[in-house]
């Protein structure tokens, strides 16, 4: 089995995620794709974050239905702040028989040379990339990897932090949200 995995923040899981998760599942070789809630990325300051169960609950929630989308909060247990590389290695120890590869944008390419043991990951991992608006330039050795695939989803220019900036402003941000993520947000009186 082929698990694809998307790392983030998911402060709070949005549609962009999804509709990216989701093509991911229908439209390639991925059986399912895992949201691996992170307690603390290597690079992002800690800005308003929600904690790490109600993060969970909300992509929880948003995934309830796909039968190909899971939550994962398997590193919850592992050391802070959370590289990617520790993570590859505990699943792969826990998991022998399934195959694991990345989900990630444009963006994070860009930065890819930048992440612990990144040379190592790209040994033992497929990356699936998907395009994303951003600053910057992929770097030369990532051109035309055997080990990294381009995937032509949906360009979906929504983020976490404008959702959260927005309602502390009183705007509705309920076409950018899962219905259910939007009701948790808004019983909790999260990001206000
Ligand atoms: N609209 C989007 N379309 C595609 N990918 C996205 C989108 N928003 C975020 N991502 C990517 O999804 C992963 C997880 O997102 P994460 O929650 O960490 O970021 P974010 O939505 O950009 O959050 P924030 O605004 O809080 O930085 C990251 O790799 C990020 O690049
Ligand atoms: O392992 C690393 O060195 C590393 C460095 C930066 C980011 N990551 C992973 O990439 C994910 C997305 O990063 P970010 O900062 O865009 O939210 C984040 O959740 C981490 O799991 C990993």
């Amino acid at each position: 089995m082929k698990i694809g995995l998307y790392f983030g923040t998911f402060n709070p899981i949005h549609i962009g995620h999804l509709i990216i998760a989701n093509h991911m599942a229908e439209h390639s070789d991925l059986d399912q794709i895992w949201f691996v809630v992170t307690p603390q990325s290597p690079f992002k300051v800690k800005t308003s974050m929600l904690n790490n169960h109600d993060r969970l609950e909300m992509v929880y929630r948003a995934t309830e239905g796909y039968d190909k989308l899971r939550p994962s909060a398997i590193e919850f247990g592992l050391p802070q702040p959370n590289y990617t590389i520790n993570t590859l290695t505990y699943l792969q120890e826990k998991y022998p028989k399934y195959e694991f590869a990345l989900i990630m944008g444009e963006d994070n390419l860009k930065s890819l040379h930048k992440w612990k043991n990144y040379e190592l990951i790209l040994e033992n991992h497929h990356l699936y990339v998907y395009p994303r608006l951003s600053e910057g330039v992929v770097e030369t050795q990532f051109d035309q990897h055997p080990k990294i695939h381009h995937v032509a989803a949906p360009i979906m220019e929504i983020s976490s932090t404008f959702i959260r900036k927005s309602i502390k402003k009183g705007k509705n941000v309920q076409p950018m949200l899962p219905a259910s993520v939007w009701n948790y947000i808004d019983e909790m009186h999260f990001y206000r």
